[in-house]
């Protein structure tokens, strides 16, 4: 099944539909069912504390501390009045099983959390409208000071006091060692500086029609099936000639391992051929790669032209301040192009076409699209959009997680490890891209599958190396990563005819 991120307008727009058909208050009991379940789970000993708000987010506390109380736990909720009608009823009803209610001050929160083993953040969900108001602020001190004391802290749909819609850490915001999300993933839980308070996130999806959640998603997190269905499956006659021929194009003095590191991620991607051209000398870091050296690109360009192109292209990992004239000619060959670091700039806006798959990461996309990267980090979905629009094709927005963007389609890459932001992650990346095109895939499907694919070779890598993770350890694990994908979508046999999608 698809998961989803979702804006809070959009699951708002979701509520009003649940409410229309008579459903919300079915949603909530499975939300704060949910809730009590993750609790049990991971926090199964002790008092349980919830803090509930005056909205759905303090409803959905409101359920889970009757769940709760059913499963055994001692329950201890310290509530603001109750709002939203559901808040209300869900009071009565706990009301109704024995479970008491205390009004919500510090003082109270000091004393309950001196003995919890855990601590419920259901006090602001998405119906958060920051600033924070003062009264607010000094609970969620609180909270944040028993938690620096040890005490775990789980939210509600993100932790309370970050704008779901933003990547940026709100300070004086919940910060919470597990979160359970709503429906679909918010931008706070999964981006930037704001995922930082959430900890580990789960996402429940909520039994809702997926066409309601679907029409107001702001993008997809792809499945990792659905990545392996996207990559290239070889027929039994296939040869170097007929996996993908790959043309790097990248180094100059001082930057020549950006083109080394690109061949290789190409080659352990599946690439059947891979030539590295340069006018500097690109380091042999493996036989198999070729490497060319040229005297200048005026005359080379045409010349490479002549003797026939490659399947698919990466160029600018470290091409230096030749790369935008190069570009624009290696862009005119109307071949899969990927662009990555020189080549990342505004001036090409308009010479790409439909198979074309540029790579910035946050400070390059700033350049594009002339923000600021902080920008680009509060918003990437919205990033990540916009850098499409201006430069059609498919665009991959490199970060933790990485978002593809194409005409049709946001998607929100999954896993990837910290250890990964080291010097040469993104050149990998885009030798892997070309790889890629190069066996037939589609600039969408490349961007896709490649992120997912770079991020579980350097999951797998990361076992071993934590974080001295260099990028040549992630092409080292492209293979693996690519059986593991495969793996996760049962068996596959190879077909005749073309390399290609199936
Ligand atoms: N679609 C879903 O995913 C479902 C989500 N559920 C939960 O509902 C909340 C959203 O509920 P809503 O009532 O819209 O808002 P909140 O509870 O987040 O907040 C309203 C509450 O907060 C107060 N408030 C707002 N801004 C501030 C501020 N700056 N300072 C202090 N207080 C503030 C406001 O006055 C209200 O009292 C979602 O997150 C999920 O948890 C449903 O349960 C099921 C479907």
């Amino acid at each position: 099944m698809s998961e989803f991120i979702l804006s809070p307008g959009g699951a708002r727009r979701v509520d009003a539909r649940l409410e229309r058909a008579g459903l919300l208050d079915l949603t909530m009991e499975e939300a704060g069912r949910a809730v009590a379940d993750a609790v049990q789970a991971s926090f199964p000993e002790g008092p349980v504390v919830l803090l509930a708000g005056g909205g759905a987010n303090g409803g959905d506390a409101l359920v889970a501390a009757r769940h709760l109380l059913a499963l055994g736990r001692v329950v201890r909720v310290l509530a603001q009045p109750a709002k939203h009608p559901l808040a209300r009823l869900n009071r009565q009803r706990l009301r109704a099983v024995g479970g008491e209610t205390q009004a919500l001050n510090v003082a109270a929160l000091r004393r309950a959390a001196a003995s919890a083993g855990v601590l419920v953040d259901g006090l602001l969900g998405t119906g958060f409208v920051p600033p924070l108001r003062p009264a607010m602020a000094e609970v969620i001190e609180a909270m944040n000071a028993a938690h620096g004391a040890g005490l775990p802290v789980l939210a509600i749909d993100l932790p309370s006091g970050l704008d779901a819609s933003s990547a940026e850490r709100a300070e004086g915001s919940v910060r919470a060692d597990e979160t359970v999300t709503l429906m679909g993933f918010k931008t706070a839980v999964l981006f930037g500086e704001a995922a930082t308070r959430a900890g580990r996130v789960t996402l429940v999806p909520l039994r809702v029609p997926p066409d309601w959640v679907r029409e107001e998603a702001l993008a997809t997190r792809t499945e990792d099936a659905e990545v392996a269905s996207r990559l290239p499956v070889r027929t039994t006659g296939a040869h170097k000639g007929t996996a993908g021929r790959v043309w790097i194009v990248g180094g100059h003095p001082g930057t020549v391992g950006a083109a080394a590191l690109a061949g290789l991620g190409a080659l352990r991607a599946g690439a059947g051929l891979v030539t590295v051209h340069s006018l500097a000398d690109v380091p042999l870091v493996t036989p198999e790669l070729m490497v060319q050296r040229h005297a200048d690109w005026d005359q080379t360009l045409p010349q490479l032209r002549a003797s026939g192109l490659p399947d698919a292209v990466a160029l600018g990992m470290g091409l230096g301040p030749e790369a935008v004239r190069v570009a624009r000619e290696v862009l005119a060959w109307g071949i899969p192009t990927v662009l990555d670091a020189d080549a990342l700039h505004p001036e090409l806006a308009g010479h790409g076409h439909s198979e074309c798959l540029w790579t910035p990461h946050p400070g390059e996309a700033a350049r594009l699209l002339g923000t600021g990267t902080a920008e680009v980090i509060r918003d990437p979905l919205a990033a990540a959009r916009r850098l499409q629009e201006l430069l059609g094709g498919t665009v991959v927005l490199k970060g933790g997680p990485s978002v593809v963007a194409s005409a049709n389609a946001l998607s929100v890459s999954r896993g990837g490890h910290p250890g990964m932001a080291s010097g040469g992650m993104g050149d990998t990346l885009s030798g892997l891209l070309a790889a890629l095109l190069g066996q037939g895939l589609s600039a969408a499907d490349a961007g896709v599958a490649g992120v997912r694919l770079h991020a579980r070779a350097g999951e797998l890598a990361a076992d071993t190396h934590g974080y001295g993770l260099i990028a040549t350890d992630v092409s080292d694990q492209l293979g693996a990563a690519w059986q593991a994908l495969k793996a996760s979508s049962g068996p596959t046999r190879s077909r005749s005819g073309p390399p290609g999608n199936v």
